[in-house]
């Protein structure tokens, strides 16, 4: 069985956790600065942190063409959290001048938990991942207003969606690789496993 390479986009949030997540979940994992990088790796995560701080980043870093044409390309993609608003076709409550690099049709609320809770632990039904509730840390943490006919809700958490995929991306408003739980990481490992 060939193991993937996935990169974890390393401009800034919790690359490390993400780092030790798919290595758990058997792939090899590296973090991704710039575009040679970029260019080695089979898949991608876009770890949490603030969105609005890494879509600076990726521009002063020459990155954020080359993500958005890999995004374009079908490579794999899983965004947390400021990765989610990062995958977002459409933003609201974003920057002025905030960019995302797209790739699921849908429309992402920044802060949108943040405001009544800075942060708190769920379990979250998740389809497609048996053994019960996964555990979701939210900090600051986005939901989904609305996704478009292509892409697919995977959980929600007290009515609004939490987790979408849209073919070979996947975006969650938590965090599970806070939490040592590492189901979510092995099913975007699948995903990419499936497409070598
Ligand atoms: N934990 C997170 O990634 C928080 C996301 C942050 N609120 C943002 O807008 O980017």
């Amino acid at each position: 069985m060939t193991t993937p390479v996935i990169g974890v986009l390393a401009l800034q949030g919790d690359v490390r956790e993400h780092l030790i997540a798919l290595a758990a979940a058997d792939a090899v994992a590296r973090p991704v600065r710039r575009p040679e990088e970029l260019a080695e790796v089979d898949a991608l995560v876009i770890p949490g942190g603030e969105s609005t701080t890494m879509s600076k980043l990726a521009v002063l870093f020459g990155m954020l063409e080359p993500l958005r044409e890999r995004v374009r390309a079908g490579m794999p993609v899983y965004g947390t959290c400021a990765g989610m608003i990062m995958l977002a076709d459409k933003l609201l409550d974003g920057r002025e001048d905030q960019e995302t690099l797209g790739g699921i049709d849908m429309i992402v609320r920044r802060n949108a938990f943040g405001r009544q809770n800075e942060s708190f632990e769920a379990r979250i039904d998740f389809a497609g991942i048996d053994g019960g509730p996964v555990e979701g840390v939210f900090i600051r943490a986005p939901w989904v207003e609305s996704v478009g006919a292509s892409a697919e809700v995977l959980a929600t958490y007290d009515g609004h969606t939490v987790a979408v995929r849209q073919g070979n991306v996947l975006a969650t408003s938590f965090h599970p690789e806070l939490t040592g739980d590492d189901r979510v990481h092995a099913y975007f490992v699948d995903m990419v496993r499936a497409g070598l």
